[in-house]
């Protein structure tokens, strides 16, 4: 994983230092796992998670509602205790002793934004400058970041979800954090407020900040995240690169040929026979078949039985697949996309 490195003079002004921590990783889990309720109502919706979330980055933590990405964070923060497993952030161990000091540089937005609805955007700044020892101009400028300087006298009932949830984020920005955990930041937001908190969280990255973001919508967090983890049911099914993810897919097969027309259902799963789980899910096209799920080896055997069967093979290609699919293959098609 490639070291970041500070920009002295950032975009955004924030200043946080990079520390070398586990081999460059702001947050690891172990075995991180937490089970609700007890005897026949005992529940596991975090299995076994070994995170490696390394700094500087942008790490996307993705998965469908209800696939524990809320009780993981409150996990990683020591906001909810563990099952079993352990967490440590910015080189440290998180234990009861450590973790108002990791806290101290580490912002979070936990599901849903913080902040009364009574008080104006300052007030509720107020409160948590006063909570956290924070200058006015720490204030002013994690406010000016999330572009919420002239609504700041504005109460905060009056404000859209998406400035509710940019209040959040800078209520989570004015400590300048090493790192900063927020759980479904992009929700509730349009096009240009997703763009937004986008160009944000990749600025902050840019000098140093660690940025672990959640969401179940994997288009919101794609362009923004260099690392991902996608969760299904509890347990990871991925984390890696977006190219790695890439990697990991099986892109359906497209055989051209001409005799498509003359190939009965019955010949066509002769064919596939023993090659894919289920022939069935082969489909026809205009030019030929489509044949998901086929590795390698079975794109050899299918040509050789085509072959041999005398059908006119005249082009076999790979199609191409959108993040989008990978993630519905990785999460058993359950991924709200
Ligand atoms: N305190 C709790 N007691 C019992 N079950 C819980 C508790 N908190 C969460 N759960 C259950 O754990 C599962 C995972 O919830 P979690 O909120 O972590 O998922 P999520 O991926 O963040 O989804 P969402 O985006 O919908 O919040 C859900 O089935 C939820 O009902």
């Amino acid at each position: 994983m490639a070291q970041h490195t500070l920009t002295p003079r950032s975009q955004t002004g924030l200043h946080s230092p990079v520390r070398p921590a586990h081999g460059n990783l702001a947050v690891v889990t172990h075995g991180l796992t937490k089970t609700f309720g007890k005897g026949a109502d005992a529940r596991t919706v975090v299995s076994d998670l070994d995170l490696a979330v390394p700094h500087g980055t942008v790490y996307g933590f993705l998965g469908p509602n209800g696939s524990g990405k809320s009780t993981t964070m409150k996990m990683v923060l020591g906001l909810l205790a563990p099952t079993r497993g352990d967490v440590a952030l910015l080189g440290q161990p998180l234990t009861r002793v450590t973790r108002p000091a990791l806290m101290a540089r580490t912002g979070s937005m936990i599901e849903h934004p913080p902040g009364y609805g009574h008080l104006t955007g300052a007030e509720n700044m107020r409160i948590v400058a006063r909570m956290l020892s924070l200058s006015q101009a720490q204030v002013d400028r994690a406010l000016a970041l999330v572009r919420l300087s002239e609504h700041q006298d504005r109460q905060v009932r009056t404000y859209s979800l998406g400035m509710k949830q940019r209040l959040g984020i800078a209520m989570a920005l004015a400590r300048e954090p090493e790192l900063l955990v927020l759980d479904e930041p992009t929700n509730g937001l349009d096009p240009a407020g997703i763009e937004e908190v986008r160009h944000l969280l990749v600025s902050l990255a840019g000098e140093g900040v660690t940025v672990m973001v959640s969401s179940h919508l994997l288009d919101e967090i794609d362009r923004m995240a260099s690392v991902l983890g996608v969760l299904a049911s509890g347990r990871l099914v991925f984390q890696g690169t977006r190219a790695a993810l890439m990697e990991r897919s099986l892109a359906d097969l497209r055989v051209v040929t001409p005799d498509v027309d003359t190939l009965s259902g019955e010949e066509v799963g002769r064919l596939l026979a023993g090659l894919v789980a289920a022939p069935g899910e082969a489909r026809r096209s205009s030019d030929g078949l489509v044949v998901p799920g086929l590795p390698a080896d079975g794109a050899a055997e299918l040509v050789r039985r085509l072959v041999a069967a005398g059908v006119a093979v005249h082009e076999v290609r790979r199609e191409p697949q959108s993040l989008e699919d990978v993630f519905m293959s990785l999460t058993g098609g359950t991924g709200v996309l």
